[in-house]
């Protein structure tokens, strides 16, 4: 046995072992080379039935930060935590498989927001971890996947995984993802006049599981939550930071602090003699939102699957549980953003940020997509222990391409 399986033994629960692969199982290998993190996502799928679509059994899943974005200037360095993600998929899928098992790489808004030339230069060093790798190599395996896909793909995932893109009486759901540098939003329209309101591309049609979805969405680069917190402190798209201080009332007022994002050093900290608190600090992040986003008046009265950072801000505030999601009002986060920002000395031990995401992702819902109070808002990380990931949309499509199935 190599080192690298001794490497492994302490990380992989016993159920990660390829023992139990049986003939009709197969896998695929979707990475979301995100803004925040890279994250491996290995699916599991057994034909029972020769007659019928093969199930998706399982899922390995695991993520390494920060994401490719980080090393901009380091390519290979970048495609090296690649390589240490896919050596799991080595572990995971039977050798006899591996030539037959297709690897593929998405990048959404980190890279999307580099220079065209630095990130061709970290798809050449992946593409080249890939090509050295024993698995089936698609065309075009390494990409930058265009921002509508990215809400249609995750759209898929959860109406499968929730059952609602098969037999007859199909009541999809729509989602928001906040990633860190952009946002989607994602459903399929009820009203012809929705249809008619709504400008002509942000509608899509996509073909999956023989039916046709003519789905209303969007992705706003850089209204991802970190891009969000740049955005509060005007530090968004600044050529030059040189070492200028960005100061927010939606920050303690003492703090004085670094951050990186996207390769670059922001210094930030609080107003020191100015006002700090919710009011102050939702006019800040209003001014990021207002007026920026299309309202489509269809899903005022709807509730949506919400997950990324939706899900990870509810949890850190006590919203939801970790493990068991829920469901929440748009208001509740607005009630949390104003308990969190008017006592930030009592959350100190917090990310110095918990305010100012909690006054953008209020803002970003009602002042941005014009929801209600009342909307209904279903936190979900996991469905039947799968995540809640345009990974695996996109795995789907890449075996409907390969002709693999579906
Ligand atoms: N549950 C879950 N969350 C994810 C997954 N991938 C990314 N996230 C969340 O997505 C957020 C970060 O967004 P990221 O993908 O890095 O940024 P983006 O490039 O702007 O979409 C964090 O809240 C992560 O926890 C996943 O597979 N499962
Ligand atoms: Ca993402």
């Amino acid at each position: 046995h190599s080192n690298r399986e001794m490497w492994f033994q302490n990380f992989l629960p016993p159920n990660m072992c390829p023992i139990n692969a049986k003939a009709n199982t197969f896998y695929g290998i979707m990475f979301d080379a995100g803004s925040t993190g890279t994250r491996i996502h290995i699916y599991t799928f057994v034909q029972k039935n020769p007659e019928k679509l093969p199930e998706l059994e399982g899922e390995i899943f695991e993520s390494v930060k920060p994401g490719l974005s980080a090393y901009a200037d380091q390519p290979e360095k970048g495609a090296e935590t690649v390589k240490r993600l896919l050596d799991m998929a080595i572990d995971a899928v039977p050798p006899h498989l591996w030539k037959k098992t297709p690897v593929v790489l998405k990048a959404t808004a980190g890279l999307r927001l580099l220079s065209e030339e630095k990130a061709q230069a970290l798809l050449l060093e992946v593409k080249e971890v890939f090509e050295e790798s024993p698995f089936l190599v698609p065309e075009d395996s390494v990409s930058i996947m265009d921002g509508s896909y990215e809400g249609i793909l995750a759209w898929i995932t959860v109406n499968f995984l929730t059952g609602q893109l098969s037999g007859q009486n199909q009541h999809t759901v729509g989602t928001l993802d906040l990633g860190g540098a952009s946002t989607q939003i994602t459903f399929l329209p009820r009203f012809e006049e929705t249809l008619k309101e709504t400008p002509g591309d942000f509608l899509t049609s996509f073909e999956m599981f023989n039916s046709t979805y003519k789905l209303y969405t969007h992705s706003y680069l850089g209204f991802g939550l970190k891009a969000a917190r740049l955005a509060t402190l005007g530090a968004l798209n600044m050529e030059a930071v040189d070492g200028q201080m960005f100061r927010s009332s939606c920050l303690p007022k003492q703090l004085e602090a670094e951050w990186h994002f996207g390769g670059v050093t922001y210094r930030y900290g609080g107003n020191k003699e100015g006002e700090t608190g919710f009011k102050p600090c939702y006019l800040e992040v209003l001014k990021v939102v207002k007026g920026k986003l299309h309202q489509p008046d269809e899903i005022r009265g709807s509730s949506f699957y919400a997950f990324s950072y939706y899900y990870d801000r509810a949890v850190d505030t006590n919203l939801i549980d970790y493990e068991q999601g829920g469901v929440l009002e748009v208001k509740d986060f607005e009630r949390k953003a104003k308990e969190v920002c008017d006592n930030m000395q009592r959350y100190n031990s917090a990310s110095p940020f918990l305010c100012m995401d909690l006054a953008y992702i209020t803002a970003l819902l009602k002042e941005g997509f014009g929801f209600r109070d009342n909307t209904l808002l279903q936190l979900t990380k996991k469905v039947n222990n799968i995540e809640t990931s345009w990974t695996l949309g996109a795995t789907f499509h890449l075996l409907q391409s390969l002709g693999m199935t579906y």
